[in-house]
């Protein structure tokens, strides 16, 4: 199967993405032995790229990534194929059908996320991080059983309209969405974080919830003004006089502003951080 130049390229970088974005999982600690696994879109196409199933993570390479259609059927004679995808293929497969700005996908049994997913209990948003990350609590979608798409059903259901890039599959372990693989490997990697300090949070004592309006204004920070250029940088021409320039430091007042006015309604994700 040829898909022409562009495409081919694209799924060459997607593997190579995909495969090195792994050592991530293990770097952070989310995974142990053959445990999770990430997949991503190949931009322009109707195709994604997921791990192999049950392959060390030591052994996981661009070549041995499995490409597949988006009802996850993997594309015969091509790298990777003559081996089993992920287990989780009908539900990665079920979100790309499903959720058109999704580029990446990511599962782990990453220790605190799935005590919370055992308890079947929501993370509720109790620390900056987690109102800046998630914009409010990860919520839990119900038990579903591994190998058709219902653990597709439960992601998409849970997270359509949910700020929350993460959500906790009851008795099972967090699975995170992102605009590519990168930023749905960042969301674990964060989801982890959180559920680590909440729940060690929850063992001295009651913890107390954000107000609705501060996660709001957070979020709205974290995701328009943090990590970008400051919106007053002076535009080339007045530079090009020499102009004073200013507004160069930290948040301006003109960021502050257009942070608080901004909605910061979800989904409306701009660039990966
Ligand atoms: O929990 C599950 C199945 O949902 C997976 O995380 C497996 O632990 C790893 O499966 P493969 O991706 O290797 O098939």
């Amino acid at each position: 199967m040829n898909y022409g130049p562009e495409i081919e390229v694209a799924i060459a970088r997607v593997r190579s993405d995909v495969a090195h974005l792994h050592d991530e999982l293990t770097k952070y600690g989310l995974v142990i032995w053959t445990g999770g696994n990430i997949s991503a879109r190949v931009p322009g196409a109707d195709l994604f790229v997921i791990k192999p199933s049950g392959v060390s993570y030591d052994d996981l390479s661009p070549e041995n990534m499995i490409l597949c259609d988006l009802n996850g059927v993997v594309i015969e004679d091509t790298p990777g194929s003559h081996r089993s995808p992920s287990s989780d293929t009908a539900a990665h497969a079920y979100v790309y059908r499903n959720m058109s700005h999704v580029g990446g996908v990511v599962h782990t049994h990453s220790t605190y996320a799935t005590a919370w997913a055992a308890r079947g209990e929501e993370i509720p948003c109790v620390i900056t991080a987690m109102a800046d990350e998630f914009g409010g609590p990860i919520p839990v979608a119900p038990f579903a059983i591994i190998g058709d798409d219902s653990i597709g059903v439960g992601i998409v259901e849970t997270l359509t309209g949910h700020r929350s890039r993460a959500v906790l599959m009851q008795n099972h372990g967090v699975f995170t969405i992102g605009t590519d693989a990168r930023d749905a490997v960042k969301a674990a990697v964060m989801a982890e974080d959180v559920a680590r300090t909440v729940h060690i949070a929850r063992q001295l004592g009651e913890v107390k919830v954000i107000p609705q309006p501060a996660i709001d204004a957070l979020f709205d920070r974290y995701q328009n003004v943090y990590g970008k250029a400051p919106v007053t940088a002076l535009p080339s021409a007045a530079a090009n006089r020499g102009a004073p320039t200013g507004g160069r430091s930290g948040t301006s007042g003109a960021a502050k502003r257009a942070a608080s006015t901004s909605t910061g309604s979800g989904q409306g994700r701009k660039s990966a951080r």
